[in-house]
């Protein structure tokens, strides 16, 4: 059975951030995600998980201006310096707290876009480097575009060329099912076929964005294949409790 981190963004919204951490450890879970700590010190989120007994599985680089819809820098032309400031800041707080990974997201521009992909090239390049200079995994998500419209990275084979080109071991997928059902389906044979750099693992229901069990696809099958290509890490719960976290969590003794 997989090992499954609670999103501390999506999940235990009833309460504040830094007191989901209590919440999550207390309804069993014994690890963390989350999109952004960048709200709270770093020595306090990592205090917050230390207290909790948790570990912490993931979180994502800053990024930009996301109330105003920025959703990730990496292939933004013209804002190469606020991402090489937001890797400093995502490496600063990764260290405090303790991730084995970030997320570095690409940012709202048009996939074909030739300097959206030099830029996205560039900057992949610059937090390959960094992080391997720091120990830490980077990983990149191909997002889709009901949920994120414009988004750079939307496509699975596209971010399988991007990793190949940056050709680091430590520079893997972040293979969120619920957008590999949206973008291409076939998600077994592509846990299989993708397995080698699949970093980081995320589920939700589709179409909702709910609890597993709930949605269109077979998810004890899928948590029986994610156990049999071999994948040790997390698998991040990134999911919108349909009608409360806790009432919701009544999945994880049926799977
Ligand atoms: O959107 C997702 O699925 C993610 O995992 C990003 O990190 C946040 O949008
Ligand atoms: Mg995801």
């Amino acid at each position: 059975m997989p090992k499954f981190a609670a999103n501390l963004s999506m999940m235990f919204n009833e309460v504040p951030f830094l007191d989901r951490f209590a919440a999550a450890a207390e309804s069993g879970f014994k690890a963390v995600e989350y999109l952004f700590p960048y709200d709270n010190p770093a020595e306090i989120v990592a205090e917050r998980l230390q207290a909790a007994g948790l570990a912490q599985a993931l979180f994502n680089m800053p990024p930009g201006d996301w109330a105003a819809g920025e959703r990730g820098m990496a292939a933004l032309p013209g804002r190469e310096a606020d991402f090489a400031s937001a890797l400093d800041t995502a490496i600063a707080y990764a260290k405090v707290i303790g991730t084995p990974l970030l997320h570095m997201m690409a940012g709202l521009a048009p996939a074909s876009d030739s300097q959206a992909i030099a830029t996205y090239r560039e900057n992949l390049q610059r937090a390959a480097d960094r992080t391997g200079e720091a120990g830490i995994g980077l990983v990149i998500e191909p997002i889709n575009g009901r949920d994120m419209p414009g988004y750079f990275l939307n496509d699975f084979n596209r971010a399988l060329d991007f990793i190949a080109e940056v050709d680091a071991p430590h520079v893997k997928l972040q293979y969120d099912v619920y957008h590999r059902q949206i973008l291409h389906g076939d998600v077994i044979m592509s846990l299989r076929q993708m397995a080698p750099i699949i970093g980081h693992i995320q589920i939700a229901s589709v179409p909702d964005r709910h609890e597993p069990l709930t949605g269109e696809l077979d998810d004890r099958r899928i948590f029986a294949e994610i156990d049999a290509i071999g994948y040790q890490g997390y698998v991040g719960c990134e999911y919108r409790p349909a009608a409360g976290t806790r009432e919701g969590l009544g999945w994880m003794s049926k799977v």
